[in-house]
C-alpha cells in the first residue's frame, strides 16, 4: 500500500492486513485490519509508532520510499502492544536513533517486551513536550485507555493527534480516510472496535474526552493506530466515544442463546415477542452463528441481554459460558437481563444463567423461565410474559434518563 501524505511532510507509512480474523479472541468479519505508523519529516525526523514484527519489512519499504531510516532522529512509542511495537527491535537496530519518547509505564513494559535496558528511553507524562524544529510534539498520558503504557502525541502547528488505540477500527483498506469510505460502514466499525476493546474503560474514556476538551486541544485531524484517519468527521467521532462510553439506555435488546434440539430457540422467539409488544427492537443471535465479538457489537446498542442455554451436563452450553466470560469481561454498564432454558432432568442451567447475569452486574427480571423437554403452548405463553417483563424494565429505564 502507497505510502499516504496526511499533511505537509508527515506520511502514513503504515501496512494493511488484509487477512486477520482474530485479535486475541476479538474476532470480526469482514476481515482485516491496518497497523498505522507515522513519519514526520523535521529538523528531528521522527517515526511514531510501528507495525507488528512479521510486517517489518514491509514498513521498512514504506519509510525507505521516502527516506533512508538511519534519517530518523526520534521514535515515539504511544502504545507497547506488540501490534505497535513487534518491529522495535528491528527498528532500533536499523535506526540507531538518538531518542525514543514513551510513557513511564511505556518504559517499563518496553524493557518487558524486549529486554533491552540499553535503547535511549526518555519517558515522558502529559504535560511534557518536545521540538522537532518547525513543529512540537505535547504528550498526554492516556493509562488504561486501553493499556497502562498508552499515550497520545497531539502536534499543536498541525492540529494533529495522534491516538494510538483510541477512535481506531478494524478496517483493511486502501482507502486512508474518513471521507473515502462509507461512513455508515466506518461508524459501525469504530462502534463495534469500542465494544470490544475500549468498553471496559469507559470511565477512562470520558476523564480522557474531558481533559482534551479542557485543554482547549484544537483537532483537525485523528490518526489512530489502526483503520481509517479522520480528518472530516472529528466531531462525530468524539462524540461518538462519549455515546459510547455513556451507553445510554434505549429501546433494543439481544436475545442470545444455544440450543442442541431446538426447544431453547422456540422459547427465544416466544420472548421475542413479549419484547416487541412493549416496543423493544430485537435482535435474536444463536451462538453457533455469531461469534462472541459479533455480540457484543450488538450489545452496543442495546440495553437488554437475554440468554438462554439447555442444560448440559449439569451445566450450560459451552459457546454460552464462553460468551458470558467474554461479556462479563468487558463490563457493559446500565442493562437489563433474565434467563431462560430448557432441560430434561436435573434442569441446573436456569440458575446458572441467573447468577452469571447477576455477577455482571446486569439487572435481572426474575423469576426466567425452565421448561422441561419442548415447551407447549402455555410455556410459549410464559416465555413471552418474560419478554414483555424485560421489555417494560427497559422502557422504564428509557424513561428514567429521559
Ligand atoms: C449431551 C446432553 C447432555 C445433557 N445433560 C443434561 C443434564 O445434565 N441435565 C438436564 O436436565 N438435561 C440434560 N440434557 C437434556 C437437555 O437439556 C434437554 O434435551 C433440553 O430440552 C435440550 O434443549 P434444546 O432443545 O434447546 O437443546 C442433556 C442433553 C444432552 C444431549
Amino acid at each position: 500500500m502507497p505510502v499516504t501524505e496526511i499533511k505537509k511532510d508527515i506520511y502514513w507509512v503504515g501496512v494493511v492486513d488484509w487477512n486477520i480474523h482474530d485479535f486475541h479472541g476479538y474476532s470480526k468479519s469482514p476481515q482485516g485490519t491496518t497497523y498505522n505508523a507515522y513519519l514526520v519529516i523535521d529538523d528531528k525526523i521522527t517515526l511514531f509508532d510501528s507495525v507488528p514484527a512479521k510486517f517489518q519489512m514491509d514498513l521498512y519499504h514504506q519509510i525507505r520510499s521516502i527516506i533512508p531510516l538511519e534519517k530518523i532522529d526520534y521514535i515515539v512509542c504511544n502504545h507497547i502492544e506488540p501490534d505497535h511495537s513487534g518491529a522495535m527491535p528491528f527498528l532500533m537496530e536499523k535506526i540507531q536513533p538518538e531518542k525514543v519518547f514513551c510513557s513511564k509505564m511505556g518504559h517499563r513494559m518496553l524493557l518487558d517486551h524486549f529486554h533491552q535496558p540499553d535503547w535511549p528511553y526518555h519517558p515522558v507524562q502529559t504535560g511534557d513536550s518536545i521540538s522537532l524544529g518547525k513543529r512540537t510534539v505535547q504528550f498526554m498520558e492516556t493509562r488504561m485507555l486501553h493499556w497502562p503504557d498508552s499515550m497520545f502525541s497531539y502536534i499543536p502547528e498541525e492540529k494533529l493527534l495522534i491516538s494510538n488505540d483510541a477512535f481506531g477500527q478494524n478496517i483493511a483498506s486502501s482507502e486512508r480516510f474518513d471521507d473515502e469510505i462509507d461512513l455508515a460502514m466506518l461508524m459501525a466499525e469504530a462502534s463495534h472496535y469500542y465494544f470490544n476493546i475500549v468498553l471496559p474503560f469507559s470511565p477512562r474514556v470520558i476523564a480522557v474526552l474531558d481533559e482534551v476538551a479542557k485543554l482547549g486541544l484544537e483537532i483537525d485531524m485523528i490518526a489512530p493506530d489502526h483503520g481509517i484517519i479522520w480528518r472530516s468527521n472529528v466531531p462525530l467521532i468524539l462524540q461518538a466515544y462519549r455515546d459510547y462510553a455513556e451507553q445510554k439506555p434505549n429501546k433494543k435488546a439481544v436475545i442470545v442463546f444455544d440450543t442442541m434440539w431446538h426447544s431453547t430457540e422456540k422459547m427465544a422467539k416466544a420472548i421475542a415477542e413479549g419484547l416487541m409488544e412493549e416496543g423493544v427492537a430485537v435482535r435474536i443471535m444463536h451462538l453457533k452463528q455469531y461469534h462472541h465479538s459479533d455480540v457484543m457489537g450488538a450489545l452496543a446498542d442495546a440495553t437488554g441481554i437475554i440468554c438462554g442455554s439447555p442444560t448440559h451436563n449439569n451445566g450450560i452450553m459451552p459457546l454460552m459460558a464462553d460468551f458470558l466470560t467474554y461479556m462479563k469481561g468487558l463490563k457493559p454498564l446500565g442493562r437489563v437481563g433474565a434467563a431462560f432454558a430448557s432441560f430434561g432432568w436435573s434442569g441446573e442451567s436456569l440458575n446458572i444463567l441467573t447468577e452469571w447475569l447477576k455477577s455482571a452486574k446486569i439487572e435481572v427480571v426474575e423469576p426466567g423461565v425452565k421448561c422441561k423437554n419442548v415447551p407447549d403452548h402455555a410455556k410459549l405463553a410464559e416465555c413471552k410474559e418474560l419478554g414483555r417483563q424485560v421489555g417494560k424494565a427497559i422502557v422504564a429505564k428509557v424513561e428514567a434518563e429521559a
